[in-house]
């Protein structure tokens, strides 16, 4: 297939904003494309190539100044090539290497493949938005039911394996994807709940659960192998040593535990969101200077050669208390007094609790509504678009953000709002200084970011409005936190924030 037919496809997908559209482009390029050369349309057309991130920029890329090529004649194995190749290309005198296979590359494409490449190599193509419509267009071109493409992607983490394997062995192949030691699946997420009493109301036998406020961790182990990942599958083991041990030291063989890690201040209160995150950058060096992380495991997919996530969650805590015994999250089953659990959690410095239905399975990746989430802070997680300058003591600092919400069908995220309140001046020295690197383009007041920065917004609700394209926009807004620990796949929707208007 010619790399030309996926930038054709890409172009129709960002001019569509119909989700059936869109599945059908995605269907269509499938379908033309050849065995081993879907694997990377999917990779492409989702903006992440095989090969991870490639670490070349912009910068780089127009100071190379290749004229474009007049007619398409690159094949999508072409340019996987030469991406495997660049991204082969490190180390110390790797520069000049690097830019022979760029300007090769470029020799070969068109004006409009330049355009497409320079934006998938930056990773500016970057949409995990568009994962949900993939996944449906691998189910529309393999002709199999789309929960089992889900499942197969939730368990593998990658689409274009998934896709591959939809359209050689269909639903068969689908079906032999299972959650391997080594191999993070997608955490499951939940829903919010109006109040503890709605949340109970809406379940049937259930665990009630502090909500601790830190970050999700994965922890997989395999003798005497552990690996840990965060909520968007990133490998943190080096970072977090004292988790390591924590799981190493439990009496089991092989192991997959689902929990929350953080750091408590001397009298056990937890320590800000923000410290904890530091901890999954820190070296080694650092590590041992740094905060005691401890973990709080909640649920158990995989014990001693058992895959438990089709299994209730009765029976998965069963085995997580066989093997994590102090270190599980504090809760009760069916309390008595519920409230008073949330008051002491809530006491305790936490965010709220969760409340979980014992008799369901792991939705892995998906947010349903087997688990439901009780906080009394109203907040919600929305795409960073831009920030204008400061004004008075702000002058010289990049301030008011422009906020945008997910579009469930893959789009462009939608714009809400605007704030500048809740900016520590760390925070807007570090912005200032981070949104400039991914600077789109500028106007005279703001400069305008790639979108793959999620904030955590407190706000007060929101209201109808002509101003902003979604019709809705956002009620005393200020910002609570960054979420380097999100992606934009996982920012609220367009939809979630409508709902809000009640
Ligand atoms: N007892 C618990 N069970 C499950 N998740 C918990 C628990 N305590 C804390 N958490 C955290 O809460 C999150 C669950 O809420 P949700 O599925 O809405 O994810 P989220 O979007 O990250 O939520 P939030 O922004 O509220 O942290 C989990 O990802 C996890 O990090």
């Amino acid at each position: 297939m010619l790399l030309a037919d996926v930038v054709a496809a890409s172009g129709r997908l960002a001019a569509t904003r119909s989700r059936k559209a869109k599945i059908a482009v995605l269907a269509e390029v499938l379908r033309a494309a050849e065995r081993g050369e879907r694997a990377v349309a999917v990779a492409f057309l989702t903006g992440q190539p095989l090969q991870g991130r490639l670490g070349t920029g912009w910068r780089t890329l127009a100071e190379l100044d290749v004229e474009p090529a007049p007619e398409p004649t690159l094949t999508l194995s072409d340019v996987d090539t030469a991406l495997s190749e660049l991204a082969a290309t490190t180390g110390s005198g790797s520069a000049a290497k690097r830019t022979a296979v760029l300007t090769t590359l470029l020799s070969k494409a068109t004006e409009s493949e330049h355009r497409f490449l320079f934006q998938l190599i930056t990773g500016e193509l970057r949409q995990g938005a568009l994962e949900g419509v993939m996944v449906d267009g691998i189910a529309a071109a393999a002709e199999v039911d789309g929960d089992a493409v889900r499942r197969a992607f939730m368990l593998s983490g990658r689409l274009p394996a998934t896709a591959e394997a939809a359209m050689t062995g269909g639903a068969a192949a689908l079906a032999e994807f299972r959650l391997e030691l080594g191999r993070p699946i997608r955490p499951m997420l939940a829903s919010p709940a109006e109040s503890l009493t709605d949340a109970l109301a809406q379940l049937g036998n259930v665990v009630v659960e502090y909500k601790m406020d830190g970050a999700r961790i994965q922890v997989h182990r395999d003798g005497d192998d552990v690996r840990v990942w965060t909520r968007t599958l990133r490998d943190i083991t080096q970072h977090v040593a004292e988790l390591v041990d924590v799981v190493r030291a439990m009496p089991c063989r092989s192991v997959v535990l689902d929990g929350e890690t953080l750091a408590l201040t001397d009298d056990g209160r937890p320590r800000p969101f923000q410290e904890t995150q530091a901890r999954f950058g820190a070296t080694r060096e650092e590590q041992v200077h740094a905060l005691l992380l401890r973990p709080y495991f909640f649920d158990c997919l995989h014990l001693d050669g058992d895959d438990l996530l089709d299994e209730p969650l009765r029976h998965r805590r069963e085995a997580l208390r066989q093997v994590a015994g102090e270190h599980i999250i504090p809760g009760a089953i069916n309390p008595d007094e519920p409230e008073r659990l949330l008051n002491d959690a809530l006491d305790a410095g936490h965010e709220g609790v969760m409340a979980k239905d014992l008799d369901t399975s792991y939705a892995a990746g998906r947010r349903g509504s087997a688990w439901l989430k009780v906080k009394p802070v109203h907040t919600i997680d929305l795409i960073v678009l831009g920030a204008e300058w400061g004004h008075g003591r702000r002058t010289g600092t990049l301030s008011n953000l422009h906020l945008g919400a997910r579009d469930p069908d893959g789009g462009e995220p939608i714009m809400v709002g605007k704030t500048f309140k809740g900016l520590t001046d760390e925070l807007l020295a570090w912005q200032t200084e981070q949104f400039q690197r991914i600077e789109t383009r500028r106007t005279a007041s703001t400069v305008f970011i790639r979108p793959e920065l999620v904030v955590e917004i407190e706000l007060d609700g929101v209201q109808t409005s002509t101003r902003y394209p979604g019709g809705v926009a956002l009620r005393f807004a200020r910002v609570l936190r960054y979420r380097p620990d999100k992606d934009p796949a996982d920012a609220d929707t367009i939809d979630a924030v409508r709902a809000l208007l009640r």
